[in-house]
């Protein structure tokens, strides 16, 4: 037996029992964990607090949920759960993944309050998860847990308050314009048809790259960065290694930091060295932006000095820098937290915030009445000024604002977000549902390992909250009052009574610099283009996050066909 397998008995009736007595393998005592076919331990069931005698029956298994085709593979597509599970079975359901393992999918608003508010630090994120992104990303805000997160979170969060973001508006305007002068550029100043997806990509690094930390990716320019291929290469090797996250843990201590480096190197694959290679361009660039930032050097960005000057005073790090050292000495970062946190603001800003702005175009050009009202909307209110728009005229843009609300609820790029339990929790329904057994079920008992999906989508658009028309794409609810009922489900998302942002102390710390973002780039490509379908069809898939596809191919594509409105043509020339 190799150390740390459970001695698993076969029961009666084909169950399974037995626990870990080493505690080696398992995060949690006591739990049953077991070798599968493919090699990888699965916890399979964990006692009701965490340390008793488990066995293979729990009372979730009362709950209702697609059946399983196989005890060991699990149900296919987990990672991914859609939509019609939730029509189909209610707003708690079971899933079943591999051998045996029982992961809920939780769309109910008074559990959801529970889950991701109440008890945050009890469903918290997955171990192996957290684990893979500590050694990409450093000590940052995306990749650490319960007491270090709350200190973070406290020193980053005047980093995004509203008077701070107000002084970014004219950076992210300098930036926009070089977008919308590129797209121009790629049509000629007339018509053409332009793969949108990839200058709102480049739009969203630069907007948090220079806008955030100071530093310019070259985006824009054609001087594109090492950092941005080693992201794209560490996001693809991190999937490629997806099966490593489950070991993580357990190696991530071991030795010091440079044996850990120096057994990593030798490793003969080429995954594990690509990703090496990826981590080691990310942290370099990361040790660049952040000593750029002590010195407030605005060097190397493309701008007009005053925009320059702008963002060497305004970008976050400097922010950071200065809550930093006004917050008392036990709460302060120390430089590799300060340091962890550029690389998760950048992968937490960057595909987010292009994958919004991409939907709410694409909606826009299957309603071209509402393209139409929100680029009067901007013109009119541009009239007022000297041409572009100061934060308070952007916030003042009713139309523009009810069709960003309605897209992020009605399309939030982020579906769902995985945590796992750590200490069994009582987790009352707004909602009862029915049980396998015929009854009611008015509460669930979580046990600790059990992994819970926050389910994000289903409450955006859950008919007894919204009403019977929650499923159309209808910007004209957010213009009058909401019905009752939605203040009445008290969904707990930080945003419009919608969880695209999530709720509690994990929700989103940059969702108004999302907003903003988004504000400025569409009162700035609106006014300049209008734009309408492509020759190809656009397909939005669930890859994790949502992404405009063609033909099948799973490369974030959005082919769509850009005019530069006559009265602009004269500027692109
Ligand atoms: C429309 C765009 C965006 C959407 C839909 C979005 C959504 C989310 C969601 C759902 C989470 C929770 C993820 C989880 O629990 O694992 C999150 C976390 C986070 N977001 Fe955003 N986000 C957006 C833009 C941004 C931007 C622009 C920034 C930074 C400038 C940002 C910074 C963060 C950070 C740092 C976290 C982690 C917070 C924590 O763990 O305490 N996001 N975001």
């Amino acid at each position: 037996m190799r150390h740390g397998i459970p001695p698993v008995k076969r029961q009666r009736g084909g169950a399974i029992k037995g626990r870990c007595r080493s505690g080696y393998c398992s995060p949690f005592p006591g739990q049953l964990w077991i070798l599968d076919s493919s090699f990888s331990y699965h916890r399979v069931y964990s006692s009701s607090d965490g340390c008793g005698r488990p066995s293979l029956h729990s009372p979730l298994d009362n709950v209702q949920g697609p059946p399983s085709p196989s005890f060991w593979s699990g149900q296919p597509g987990i990672r991914y759960p859609t939509i019609d599970i939730v029509d189909k079975y209610g707003r708690v359901v079971l899933l079943k993944g591999q051998a045996g393992s029982r992961q809920l999918y939780i769309a109910d608003p008074r559990a959801l309050q529970v889950v991701s508010v109440k008890e945050q630090e009890i469903f918290e994120h997955q171990q192996g998860h957290m684990a893979m992104r500590k050694q990409l990303l450093g000590e940052g805000i995306l990749t650490v847990v319960g007491a270090q997160h709350r200190k973070q979170r406290k020193v980053l969060n005047p980093v995004f308050n509203v008077k701070h973001l107000r002084e970014l508006v004219p950076v992210f305007t300098e930036i926009t314009s070089l977008v919308r002068s590129n797209i121009s550029e790629e049509v000629k100043g007339g018509t053409g048809e332009v793969d949108l997806i990839v200058w709102l990509s480049r739009t969203a690094l630069e907007l948090i790259g220079v806008g955030g930390l100071g530093f310019s990716f070259g985006a824009l320019t054609g001087e594109e960065h090492e950092y941005v291929a080693s992201v794209k290469m560490a996001s693809f090797s991190i999937f490629a290694l997806s099966i490593l996250r489950k070991y993580l843990p357990y190696v991530e201590n071991l030795g010091t930091r440079g044996m850990r480096r120096a057994a990593v190197a030798a490793i003969p694959s080429k995954p594990i060295q690509n990703l090496r290679k990826a981590v080691d361009v990310m942290w370099r660039t990361t040790n660049e932006v952040f000593e750029k930032s002590k010195t407030a050097d605005s060097e190397g960005l493309q701008m007009d000095q005053k925009y320059r000057d702008m963002v060497a005073a305004n970008n976050i790090m400097r922010v950071l820098q200065k809550s930093n050292q006004s917050a008392d000495p036990q709460e302060r970062m120390n430089e590799d937290e300060m340091k962890g946190q550029i690389n998760s603001l950048i992968l937490a800003a960057n595909t987010t915030t292009s994958r919004s702005l991409s939907r709410i175009i694409h909606v826009l050009i299957e309603h071209p009445d509402y393209q139409e009202r929100v680029r009067s909307e901007i013109l009119a209110a541009r009239e007022q000024t000297d041409g572009s728009l100061n934060f308070d005229q952007l916030e003042a843009l009713p139309v523009m604002d009810a069709v960003i609300r309605e897209t992020l609820r009605r399309y939030p790029p982020i579906p769902h977000q995985p945590r796992t339990c750590l200490k069994e929790t009582v987790v009352p329904l707004m909602y009862p549902i029915q049980g396998r057994d015929g009854k009611t079920i008015t509460e669930l008992t979580i046990s600790a390992g059990t992994d819970v999906y926050i389910g994000i989508y289903p409450p955006n658009i859950d008919i007894e909250t919204w009403g019977p028309d929650a499923r159309e794409w209808k910007p004209e609810r957010w213009m009058g009052s909401l019905p009752k009922s939605v203040g009445d489900a008290h969904i707990p998302g930080v945003f419009a009574h919608q969880m695209t942002f999530l709720a509690g102390n994990r929700s989103c710390i940059g969702f108004k610099f999302a907003l903003l973002e988004i504000k400025v780039v569409l009162s700035m490509l609106l006014t300049h283009f209008r734009f309408s379908p492509g020759k190809q069809e656009i397909e939005w898939v669930n890859a994790g996050m949502y992404q405009p596809t063609v033909n099948k191919v799973m490369v974030p594509s959005m082919p769509i066909k850009v005019e530069v409105l006559s009265a602009r043509k004269e500027e692109s020339a």
